[in-house]
């Protein structure tokens, strides 16, 4: 069911095997709650903006030293337990076929979305990675530029929350054409997933081999649904994508609005569930049982919030937890562009020092 990388890979540094983030995966004590936060480095920052004055989005994704700078600029000004890789979930349609675009203000833009059954016919796995080695080159980067215990974080988007954007060829609310995808021709819809999930496993045992010490997939869109859609049309997928994934590392299951769907996504895989703020924390683990860390989950927007009230929730959360071993302090979703950087360095000054044991 969950992966357990209980034993350490003579690969693996000692000062990284014993981080509080991988700690935490694994459920070991730790001194103090792990805590990073779910796109850390962003336009929230001046120094991004700054960078993205002067090149685009792709441009920064595609540019290994750039990618590099922002991850580690991230990491080192807040503070964190762990990095994440700069890049994006969408990067990976490109090579499967896609035209990306990410336009000002309207987000990410698919060209040539699935229309037809027949789109998926022509598609296979992705074989040849070489496509993507910008991002594996920015993975030797960014971990040769760390220090030497802060563990980097690679990802991917979860089969359904990319096949959505290859559908719909962009956001959507209601994800009217890729649920009528789905259940108008479950043949087409399996095979596209199939695609995107064998894809997926290589893309992040890449990054695994290229330097990451853990995985994130992020299923962002997968709360759109009912637990028997979920059931039906998904688990099948995110079973198969969690056994491929090198047992050697963690991978956390993040999804968003997914309280009703826990136990499904646990079953499906992970050895840590990602949680959203919609949903009590020490509930919801006592659901998922003992055999899954948890990561999460202050709502994003508390960031706004005066610190009083931050270290209010920041103290709920931390006491739902109750010192439990396999704890990882984060935000519910991503941080919004808007947010005030003091707030987010002094959140993670905060997760430190309330829990410190
Ligand atoms: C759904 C999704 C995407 N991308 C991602 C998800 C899953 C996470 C989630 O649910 O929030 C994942 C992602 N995207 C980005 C990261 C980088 C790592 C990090 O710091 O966490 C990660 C982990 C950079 C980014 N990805 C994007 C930006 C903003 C680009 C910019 O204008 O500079 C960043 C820093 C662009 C992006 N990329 C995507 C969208 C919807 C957008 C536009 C959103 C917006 O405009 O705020 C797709």
């Amino acid at each position: 069911m969950t992966s357990e990388p209980s034993t350490q890979d003579p690969t693996i540094p000692d000062a990284l095997w014993n981080s509080r983030f991988l700690k935490a995966c694994r459920r070991e004590p730790v001194d103090a709650t792990p805590v990073w936060l779910m796109r850390q480095a962003g336009r929230y920052m001046t120094e991004y903006r700054s960078l993205r004055a002067k090149v685009s989005f792709l441009e920064l994704c595609k540019n290994p030293e750039l990618a590099a700078e922002t991850t580690i600029f991230a990491a080192e000004t807040l503070g964190v337990d762990a990095a994440i890789l700069f890049a994006d979930i969408l990067l990976i349609l490109e090579p499967l076929g896609f035209g990306l675009e990410f336009s000002k203000g309207e987000g990410p833009v698919i060209h040539d979305p699935i229309r037809e059954a027949a789109h998926v016919a022509g598609m296979m796995p992705l074989e040849d990675l070489s496509a993507l080695s910008y991002v594996f080159d920015a993975i030797r980067l960014i971990r040769a530029g760390l220090p030497a215990g802060l563990p980097l974080i690679g990802f991917a988007g979860a089969p359904f929350t990319l096949a959505c954007y290859a559908i719909e060829g962009g956001g959507s609310k209601n994800y009217e054409r890729a649920k009528a995808f789905m259940y108008g021709d479950p043949g087409a819809w399996n095979a596209l997933m199939t695609v995107l999930t064998d894809s997926t496993a290589r893309y992040l045992n890449a990054q695994v081999k290229a330097g990451v010490q853990a995985v994130q997939v992020f299923d962002s869109w997968v709360g759109s649904l009912g637990p028997d859609d979920y059931r039906r049309f998904v688990l099948p997928h995110m079973r198969r994508l969690f056994d491929q994934i090198d047992p050697g590392v963690p991978a956390i299951h993040f999804g968003a609005d997914t309280g009703s769907l826990l136990e499904l996504q646990r079953d499906a895989g992970g050895t840590v569930i990602g949680l959203d703020w919609r949903v009590e924390l020490d509930r919801c683990w006592e659901r998922l049982g003992p055999e899954v860390a948890v990561q999460g989950n202050l709502d994003p927007v508390v960031l706004f919030a005066p610190l009083s009230e931050i270290a209010l929730q920041t103290r709920r959360i931390l006491g739902q937890a109750g010192g439990r071993p396999g704890h990882i302090f984060n935000l519910g979703h991503g941080i919004l562009p808007h947010t005030p950087v003091d707030h987010v360095r002094a959140l993670v000054q905060m997760v430190h020092e309330f829990s410190a044991r």
